[in-house]
């Protein structure tokens, strides 16, 4: 700045700023000398946390360094360099004899330091900068700090301690340009805990290989109604879903794989409904080409969305009412002691019911009588699992009573906004993503749980039902590991 006839102007554009000094050169040299011994400590611990951090991130290489240069220095270099050719054909036998223990205890840990060094810690200061990720406050930038990094064959987890003052919804909104910028297929956000968030940088999708269908097991007890296993999460993990004291919404377009999610909700049934303890229903308005296919373990099916069908859900409502009187003041809700089979309602394509019925009358009544089991059935063991294609809310205007909504493959983002929920698709659900080659594969989200899963249905095949239906009706056949 400068004074021009007593008033001032802004500086000439060539004009540097002028050099801002730290404030301890400006010290009497007395003052200096005296702080010596403080700025010593300060630049020694500095020294020590750094030298921890490179230990605590990168463990297995800082040990074979060290165990290298002990060996050079005490038996020389052609001792070391033989152990360390011993070291690596051991290595190599474990990988080669028991790769799959190999692969969990032995890759990812060194998988995990290169790909840290590599891909992360080399590009991450470049790439939250170019992201607009970093922070400026008086010249001073606050940067995210790289966490935490554990490689894993088809993705890996990246922990990051956000800057002051940012949120979650900042790094979801990026989250496709990290990505990209990471040679990742796809990057989702989650929170660990309060200012740290851990990046899901997905390399390949690990649900591409269809999953067959289990063995049945004919122990009516191994059936647990809150967690059925109906396939495999992308972690390897099996797919829990819960029937007992929720509703479930599955939405996916023609050719998802809704079906195979339905029969392998069936099939986990199976033990208890041949035991009486599950009673299913089933109303399929396509004249029975889904539920058809295996009629015979339905309690009652209906093929059709006309007067049988909106019967059958007026008796389901009723009979919600009067399990409600019947367990009011004798328990909180229904458990296999009170003698009541647990009732499963299978409706496939639901809007053929509650929407597309031409006959005003017969729509009002049934989608009077579905909202009445969603939003009362929870408590007295009455569970919907609705199938759709179409998720809008001129369609299903209750989505919101089903409290587990599972999103196969769609085709548009809005849609998966719809059935799963706002801001569920930045957090990486993106099912208008799911690839056609990948039917079954499908987002679920439970109320209550923040984070979606990715998962993919076990696939049956028609012998599957076949074997379903002579199971549940009796005629058995066994083989090893199960009945089949
Ligand atoms: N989990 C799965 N794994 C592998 N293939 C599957 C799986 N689920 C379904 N498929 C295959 O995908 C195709 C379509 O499946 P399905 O009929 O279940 O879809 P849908 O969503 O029910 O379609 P629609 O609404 O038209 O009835 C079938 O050929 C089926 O064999």
């Amino acid at each position: 700045m400068s004074s021009e006839g007593g008033r001032w102007v802004d500086p000439a554009p060539l004009e540097v700023a002028r050099p801002r000094l730290p404030w301890w050169t400006l010290l009497p040299n007395g003052a200096k000398v005296a702080l010596l011994p403080f700025a010593t400590a300060y630049v020694t611990c500095w020294l020590v946390c750094q030298v921890v951090r490179v230990v605590v991130r990168y463990p297995v290489t800082v040990l074979v360094c060290s165990l290298v240069a002990w060996g050079w220095i005490t038996w020389g270099e052609w001792a070391t360099a033989v152990a360390g050719g011993v070291v690596l054909v051991g290595l190599s036998a474990w990988w080669f004899w028991h790769p799959e223990s190999f692969g969990r205890w032995v890759a990812p840990v060194g998988w995990s330091e290169v790909r840290r060094f590599c891909v992360y810690a080399c590009q991450w200061r470049s790439v939250v900068r170019l992201s607009e990720l970093t922070k400026d406050k008086r010249g001073r930038e606050f940067r995210p700090r790289l966490g935490r990094v554990r490689a894993q064959s088809w993705r890996d987890c990246v922990r990051v301690r956000m800057v002051k003052g940012q949120a979650p919804e900042q790094w979801e909104t990026r989250a496709s340009g990290l990505a990209h910028s990471f040679g990742a297929r796809s990057c989702r956000v989650r929170v660990i805990r309060p200012g740290v968030i851990e990046l899901d940088l997905v390399r390949f999708d690990p649900l591409t290989v269809p999953l067959p269908a289990p063995a049945l097991n004919d122990d009516p007890a191994s059936v647990d109604l809150r967690r059925l296993v109906v396939g495999r999460t992308e972690t390897g993990r099996p797919l829990r879903l819960r029937l007992r004291g929720t509703q479930v919404l599955v939405v996916g377009v023609s050719g998802a794989g809704k079906g195979s999610l339905l029969w392998s909700v069936v099939r986990a049934l199976a033990p208890a409904i041949k035991a009486g303890q599950v009673r299913l229903y089933g109303v399929d308005p396509k004249g029975g080409m889904e539920l058809g296919q295996a009629q015979e373990v339905f309690h009652r099916v209906v093929f059709d969305n006309g007067e049988a069908a909106v019967t059958l859900l007026e008796e389901l409502a009723a009979e919600v009412k009067r399990r409600a009187t019947t367990y009011r003041g004798v328990r909180r809700s229904w458990s296999p002691e009170s003698g009541d089979p647990f009732l499963l309602l299978v409706v496939d394509e639901l809007a053929d019911v509650i929407a597309y019925q031409s006959d005003k009358q017969l729509r009002e009544r049934a989608a009077r009588a579905v909202q009445t089991i969603t939003s009362q059935g929870r408590a007295p063991g009455v569970c919907v699992l609705g199938l759709l294609q179409d998720p809008r809310k001129e369609v299903v205007g209750f989505r919101h009573l089903f409290s587990t909504r599972i999103a196969m493959r769609l085709d548009e983002p809005a849609q998966v906004d719809m059935v799963l929920g706002d801001g569920v698709r930045q957090r990486g659900a993106a099912a208008h993503e799911i690839s056609e080659h990948t039917p079954g594969v499908a987002w679920v989200k439970e109320d209550g749980r923040r984070e979606p899963v990715r998962a993919r249905a076990f696939h049956v095949t028609d012998g599957d039902l076949a074997e379903l239906v002579t199971f549940v009706t009796g005629g058995l056949v066994l083989v090893e590991g199960g009945v089949r």
